[in-house]
């Protein structure tokens, strides 16, 4: 990691999604003037999902070329493909299907009765191999080197789907991994790992919400990455923790920044 991580505080979770989503915009656009493409990586959960829709509703969402994006996931429910809970079928209502994206370039995650029924290490190793397939030699590793990878933070400081205590948390060899029993419904579910969330430029960490407050104090302050995940999601050239200000109530007075509106 290149630094400590930092600190940005709004007031409420809609303010908070509609200055991600326009910081979202202006990634987008500098990695697509400086490299042609630009690749992003969506996260579930409520705040994603806010963020998603702040972009559908921003008059600058034209500003960016859709069809030069490479979207991918941080995880999956392993659910039947449209399932409501799936966090594609959820980030498609909000913005995919309303933007010009190239299908291909739309990196879903397997779905339960897609090509590897409900085999969910199979549905894993297969997106393994589509992010080795897209990583280029100057990448760090079999993953490309993502310019943005969001990730909500649950209330028991869980990313993606990476659970405290849970094996898929401790992984350090592959970049993806079934997931079973989770704490939070539904149980099975496919997921990046830490070392495949840490190959990304910049990671960005969502939490709006009293709920949210213990874990951003707790991952911001030492907690280990075993006990608490979002403490060992970081990015290669920033780490960006985006809060509102119920969800920095319990930061540390030394980590609470300005608060920015
Ligand atoms: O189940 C999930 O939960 C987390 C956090 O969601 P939130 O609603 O508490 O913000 C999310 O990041 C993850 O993608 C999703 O599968």
């Amino acid at each position: 990691m290149t630094g400590a991580p930092q600190v940005v505080v709004h007031h409420d979770k809609q303010e908070m999604a509609r200055a991600t989503a326009a910081r979202l915009l202006a990634r987008i656009v500098d990695a697509q003037s400086a490299r042609g493409s630009a690749s992003v990586v969506l996260t579930g959960g409520r705040n994603g999902n806010g963020v998603l829709a702040a972009l559908a509703a921003s008059p600058a969402r034209d500003s960016v070329d859709w069809s030069r994006i490479d979207l991918w996931w941080g995880d999956e429910r392993f659910l039947p493909e449209g399932d409501p809970e799936r966090n594609h079928t959820q980030a498609r209502e909000v913005l995919l299907d309303a933007v010009p994206l190239d299908p291909a370039r739309v990196h879903a995650m397997a779905a339960s009765d897609g090509p590897y029924g409900d085999d969910v290490e199979a549905a894993a190793e297969a997106y393994a191999a589509e992010l080795a397939a897209a990583a280029r030699p100057e990448d760090h590793g079999p993953v490309p080197s993502f310019d943005v990878l969001m990730l909500g933070v649950g209330p028991d400081t869980h990313v993606a789907s990476l659970f405290p205590e849970h094996p898929g948390t401790r992984e350090t060899e592959r970049t993806v991994v079934g997931v079973r029993g989770a704490p939070k419904p539904p149980p099975v579910r496919v997921s990046l790992t830490l070392p495949a969330i840490r190959a990304a430029r910049e990671v960005w960490l969502l939490a709006a919400g009293e709920d949210k407050a213990n874990a951003a104090a707790l991952a911001l302050s030492g907690a280990g990455e075993i006990q608490a995940p979002a403490a060992g999601a970081y990015g290669r050239s920033r780490t960006l923790w985006l809060l509102d200000e119920p969800a920095a109530s319990q930061l540390p007075r030394d980590l609470y920044p300005p608060t920015l509106s």
